[in-house]
C-alpha cells in the first residue's frame, strides 16, 4: 500500500512530505525533485512570490546512493522566505512587543503580516476556517488552505512518476487547454510525454495552440483590470496496462479515484474523465470507443472519447482526464466581505496573489494523477523492488490469452 502525507504551512520554514510503501530500487535525486518543483513554479500569471521565493529540497530519509530502500521516504521544501516569517510564523510563543517590532520593518505589504486578517476573501477558506477552528483572524486558517502546500505533493509525484516510468513503463504528460475564455480547441494534437520540455518552454503550457496567444492576452487583461481567471488542464497517461482499479467496488474504481485527487487540489471545482461532460450531450452511438480486430488480431478501441477507463479499470488506453480551476480568488480590485472584528461592511485582504496559477495546476494535477497511478500500480503488481514489481507487472501482462490482448 502507498501511502503519503504532507505538513507545513505556506509561510512556515519548510513543507514536509513523507511516502510509505515505495519499493526498493527506484531512482531519485534531488535534482530531480527539484527539477519538478521548478516545473510547478513556471507559468504566466503567477505572482510576485514566484520569482523571490526558492524552493530548498533535501532528501531526509528513503534514500540512499539516488536509489529508494522501500523505507519511508521524507522530503524537506525549505522555504527561503521564512527569515521573514520567522515572528509571525513561530512555532514557539512570541511575545506582544517582538511581533510590534517586527512591524517596524519592511514594505507595506511586509507590514501587513502581523495585522489580524478579520476581512475574510470570497472563495477563500478564510471564513469557514475561522468559524470551524475557532480563530478570530484568517492567517491561522490561509496558511495551511495556500497552495504553497501543492509544492509537497509535486515533490511527491515525481517520485511516484520514477517508480510508474522505471517500473511499469508509463510516462505522463499534462497540459493547459484552457484560460478563461480562451481555449485550445478540441481539435489540437494530444501531447506527447515527449512534448514535456516544449511544454514547459510556453508560459501557458500548451504546444503553441491556436488559443495560447489569446490566453496570454487574457492574462494580460485580467492584470490590468485587477482581476483573476481559472481554466481547464489535462493530464494523459500512457503505457498504463489494463485493469487498475476495479468496478467491484465504488471505492475501487480508477475514475472515482483520480477524480478525488484531482478535486484535492485547491480551486479545483470540476473534473471530467476522458470526454466527460460533453459525452452526456451525445448518443450511446457517438460516445463510446467501439472495438475491432486489426490485421494482427489485437482487439483495438477507434476512438479514445471515454479517456482510457471502463468500469473504473484503465483500459491501456491513453488515459485523458481534465480538471477545472475556479479564478483566483484573492482578487486585486477587492471583494465586497465584511470586516468580521468591526461587524462594518469591508473590502476583502489583498496583499498580492497571482492572477492566474492555471499553469502551475496542470503540473499539480499530473503529480496528483502519477500518485494514483503508483499506488494503483503497485496495489495490482505488489514487490518490494523495483524488479520484482517490474516482472509481476510482464508476468500480468504475457499471462493475458492473445485474443483478449489490446497491445
Ligand atoms: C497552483 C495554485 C496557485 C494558487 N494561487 C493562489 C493565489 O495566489 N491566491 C489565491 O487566493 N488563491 C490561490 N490558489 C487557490 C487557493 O489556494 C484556493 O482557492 C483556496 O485554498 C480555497 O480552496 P477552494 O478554492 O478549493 O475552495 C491557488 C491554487 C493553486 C492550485
Ligand atoms: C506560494 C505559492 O502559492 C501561493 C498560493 C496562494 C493561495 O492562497 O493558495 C497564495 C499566494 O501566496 P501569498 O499569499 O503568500 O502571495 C501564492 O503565492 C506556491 O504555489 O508555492
Amino acid at each position: 500500500m502507498l501511502r503519503w502525507l504532507t505538513a507545513g504551512e505556506s509561510h512556515g520554514p519548510a513543507l514536509v512530505a513523507v511516502m510509505e510503501g515505495l519499493p526498493a530500487g527506484v531512482q531519485v535525486s534531488t535534482a530531480d525533485v527539484a527539477a519538478a518543483l521548478a516545473r510547478r513554479r513556471l507559468g504566466f500569471g503567477r505572482g510576485a512570490r514566484m520569482k523571490f521565493e526558492q524552493d530548498e529540497v533535501e532528501l531526509l530519509g528513503g534514500v540512499r546512493h539516488g536509489l529508494t530502500l522501500g523505507s519511508p521516504l521524507a522530503i524537506r521544501i525549505g522555504n527561503s522566505e521564512w527569515p521573514k516569517w520567522r515572528t509571525v510564523m513561530s512555532p514557539d510563543p512570541v511575545a506582544a512587543s517582538d511581533l510590534a517590532a517586527a512591524d517596524d520593518v519592511g514594505s507595506p505589504q511586509e507590514l501587513a503580516r502581523n495585522r489580524p486578517l478579520t476581512r475574510p476573501r470570497p472563495g477563500h477558506a478564510d471564513l469557514v476556517g475561522m468559524q470551524k477552528y475557532g480563530f478570530d483572524e484568517a492567517r491561522p486558517v490561509l496558511e495551511r488552505a495556500s497552495a504553497r502546500e501543492t509544492a509537497a505533493r509535486v515533490a511527491l509525484g515525481a517520485v511516484a512518476a520514477a517508480l510508474l516510468e522505471q517500473a511499469y513503463g508509463v510516462r505522463l504528460v499534462s497540459h493547459t487547454v484552457s484560460i478563461g475564455s480562451a481555449e485550445v480547441g478540441d481539435d489540437a494534437p494530444l501531447p506527447h510525454p515527449d512534448d514535456v520540455a516544449r511544454l514547459d518552454d510556453d508560459p501557458v503550457r500548451t504546444l503553441d495552440a491556436p488559443g495560447s496567444a489569446a490566453m496570454v492576452a487574457e492574462v494580460d487583461a485580467a492584470r490590468k483590470d485587477g482581476d483573476t481567471l481559472g481554466g481547464v488542464v489535462e493530464v494523459l497517461a500512457y503505457g498504463l496496462p489494463p485493469g487498475l482499479g476495479s468496478h467491484v467496488h465504488w471505492d475501487r474504481r480508477l475514475d472515482s479515484r483520480l477524480a478525488g485527487a484531482l478535486m484535492g487540489i485547491q480551486a479545483i471545482k470540476g473534473v471530467e474523465v476522458g470526454d466527460g461532460f460533453r459525452t452526456a450531450a451525445r448518443r450511446g452511438s457517438a460516445a463510446h470507443d467501439e472495438m475491432e480486430l486489426d490485421g494482427e488480431g489485437i482487439v483495438r478501441r477507434r476512438t479514445g472519447r471515454a479517456g482510457g477507463t471502463e468500469g473504473g479499470m484503465s483500459t491501456g488506453d491513453v488515459l485523458r482526464v481534465r480538471a477545472a480551476m475556479k479564478p483566483i480568488s484573492t482578487v486585486p480590485r477587492s471583494l465586497d466581505t465584511v470586516d468580521v472584528a468591526t461587524g462594518e461592511a469591508a473590502k476583502a485582504v489583498h496583499q498580492r496573489s497571482d492572477v492566474c496559477a492555471v499553469p502551475a495546476a496542470g503540473v499539480v494535477a499530473e503529480a496528483m494523477v502519477a500518485l494514483v497511478l503508483a499506488e494503483a500500480c503497485l496495489e495490482k503488481f505488489g514487490g518490494d523492488s523495483l524488479t520484482e514489481t517490474a516482472r509481476n507487472h510482464r508476468g500480468y501482462l504475457d499471462a493475458v490469452p492473445p485474443g483478449l490482448r489490446t497491445w
